[in-house]
């Protein structure tokens, strides 16, 4: 996850109304690391997982065989036959675009305030009692439910594929912090010197996205190459966060991801994030540790991971590294100590 302070000179959108042929100083990145981006039409799609096949049939055991190795490989999948209302999904994608062409002192009514992270900004939008009057309260509300059983039930489906036991998932991610961030990606007259958003991995269980309004940008990394998702009608982009990738001790691997912009198309996607409660542990599930299974990550109480997210400078998986056991201990570990040292 990216979550960045709100901007204080104004909304992006805003400004990318403007007649611009050059991007304002202030949002052109000048330490992009050289990637290597593969056209949409030579690269290889992100997997395509069905969740009708994996809850029914005869196929059900190869399927989760294949869910297993997609969230080992890719740590990414597109999910179809989701099973949430297609027109509950249109609904709610209408009413997000609808919000975005509000004008800007509609949307400013729901403008962040310092200190808060609900509201509309740059950052993120909790569910719990988020603020969405600017649309119809029940679809955003029955969407966000919809969602978070879906996000159980594959969460359920991974304990059994990494044979950990179901419960201890279960009593991570039951009643769970569950946040939603909304982004409006404006066109920009030069792409290439601005990100929509940063290289990142999310730092969550795992994070449920979906592409509004059909205009791709998001990008995975793979084997040091940046590969575009497609976009699919009707489909959802299901990501391993960090948070999974602790918990299955290493065998799942959340996604280096960055969304990029479009030279005349605007933008927007809506990722539903899913995070154990906040007074959990986060470390390796205790069921997959055993003498011949180290734990290869810290334990942390959610709090603390939270503190240390956010006062951590984000670039790609930098953070999970600092979870990561090395020479016996791990680097956030170290840090904190560092920290109380000052
Ligand atoms: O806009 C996108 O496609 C990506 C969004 C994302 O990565 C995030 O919200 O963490
Ligand atoms: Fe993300």
């Amino acid at each position: 996850m990216a979550y960045s302070k709100p901007l204080s000179h104004g909304s992006v959108q805003e400004l990318a109304k403007e007649p611009m042929f050059v991007v304002p100083q202030r949002f052109v990145q000048e330490n992009q690391e050289p990637s290597i981006t593969l056209d949409a039409t030579s690269s290889p799609a992100i997997p395509v997982v069905d969740m009708q096949h994996l809850t029914m049939g005869e196929a059900k055991d190869t399927e989760l065989e294949r869910l297993h190795s997609i969230c080992k490989e890719w740590g990414i999948f597109q999910l179809v036959n989701h099973g949430v209302s297609s027109s509950l999904v249109e609904k709610v994608k209408y009413q997000i675009e609808q919000f975005y062409k509000l004008p800007l002192e509609k949307k400013m009514r729901y403008k962040l305030r310092p200190g808060d992270v609900e509201g509309y900004g740059q950052t993120i939008v909790h569910s719990a009692d988020q603020k969405v009057d600017w649309a119809d309260r029940e679809a955003m509300e029955s969407y966000t439910s919809e969602v978070q059983k879906l996000a159980m039930a594959l969460l359920g489906l991974m304990a059994q594929a990494l044979k950990m036991d179901k419960g201890e998932m279960e009593e991570m991610f039951e009643d769970g912090m569950q946040s939603i961030r909304m982004t409006y990606y404006p066109p920009c007259p030069q792409p290439e010197q601005v990100v929509g958003l940063r290289p990142h991995s999310d730092a969550t269980g795992i994070t449920i996205l979906l592409q509004v309004n059909g205009v791709e940008g998001l990008q995975v990394k793979r084997n040091g190459v940046w590969i575009p998702v497609k976009f699919l009608p009707d489909a959802f982009v299901v990501n391993v966060g960090d948070i999974l990738e602790i918990l299955s001790n290493g065998i799942y691997s959340s996604v280096e991801h960055r969304a990029t912009v479009n030279s005349t198309k605007e933008r927007i996607s809506t990722s539903m994030f899913f995070n154990p409660k906040f007074h959990a542990e986060i470390g390796p599930a205790t069921s997959l540790i055993n003498g011949k299974n180290q734990p290869l990550f810290e334990r942390i109480g959610v709090e603390k991971y939270v503190q240390e997210y956010f006062s951590s400078k984000l670039s790609g998986k930098s953070f999970l590294d600092l979870m990561r056991i090395e020479n016996g201990e791990a680097a956030i570990l170290n840090c904190q100590k560092l920290r109380l040292r000052k």
